[in-house]
């Protein structure tokens, strides 16, 4: 998928890299759930019912003191709000996105990535920017592959994801990719 990038005129690189960049972020951004504390009682509305023990409810009931879960993960693979293909890594969808996807509150591109209201990442566009810039040089100038089978890699699943490989869990976070040095396109 990386590598479609090199086959484009540089032109109409940005649109792509544009869609490419948030699917990363959809499917596999690097903050896969936070936490907040409730400061209150309330009661929440929910967007669709939901099965509690006493049955089908529109809202939550949440006391002081109480966490919550934000599953951001979770919310970029729901498919009721992305479609039937809501796991499959298809930048193109971004072109058309189902109107569901509309109310989800983040502060980025109807993404929970760096998630929403005042406590949002202050690094998002710095991310973004070094993201864009780092695969649009790397991936036009090398030919990437993973150095190790591709099931042998898993992420750690505290809030930040980090990459290690299974069979050398003694070494920490790494992903072993393999460059060739390719010509640059036009
Ligand atoms: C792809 C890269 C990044 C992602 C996906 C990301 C995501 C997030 C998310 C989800 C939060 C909210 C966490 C929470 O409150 O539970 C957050 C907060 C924050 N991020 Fe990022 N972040 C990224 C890069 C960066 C960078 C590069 C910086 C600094 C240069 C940064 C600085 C911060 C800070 C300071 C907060 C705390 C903001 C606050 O509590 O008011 N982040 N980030």
């Amino acid at each position: 998928m990386l590598l479609r990038l090199t086959h484009l005129p540089l032109w109409d690189v940005s649109p792509y890299l544009e869609n490419f960049v948030k699917e990363v972020l959809r499917l596999r951004g690097p903050v896969g759930f936070t936490i907040r504390e409730t400061m209150r009682d309330d009661v929440i509305p929910l967007c669709r019912p939901c099965t509690e023990k006493k049955g089908r409810v529109q809202y939550s009931v949440v006391a002081k003191g109480q966490t919550i879960y934000v599953p951001i993960l979770g919310v970029h693979c729901d498919t009721e709000l992305w479609g039937a293909d809501a796991g499959e890594f298809r930048p193109e969808r971004w072109d058309a996105l189902p109107q569901n996807v509309n109310d989800i509150p983040g502060v980025y591109s109807n993404l929970l990535a760096f998630l929403g209201g005042p406590h949002n990442c202050i690094g998002a566009k710095f991310s973004l920017a070094e993201m864009k810039a780092l695969l649009f040089t790397l991936v036009r100038a090398f030919e990437l592959e993973m150095a190790v089978p591709n099931d042998d890699v898993e992420r750690t699943t505290s809030p930040v994801g980090k990459p290690f490989v299974r069979s050398e869990k003694e070494k920490g976070t790494q992903m072993p990719l393999l460059l060739k040095s390719c010509s640059l396109g036009p």
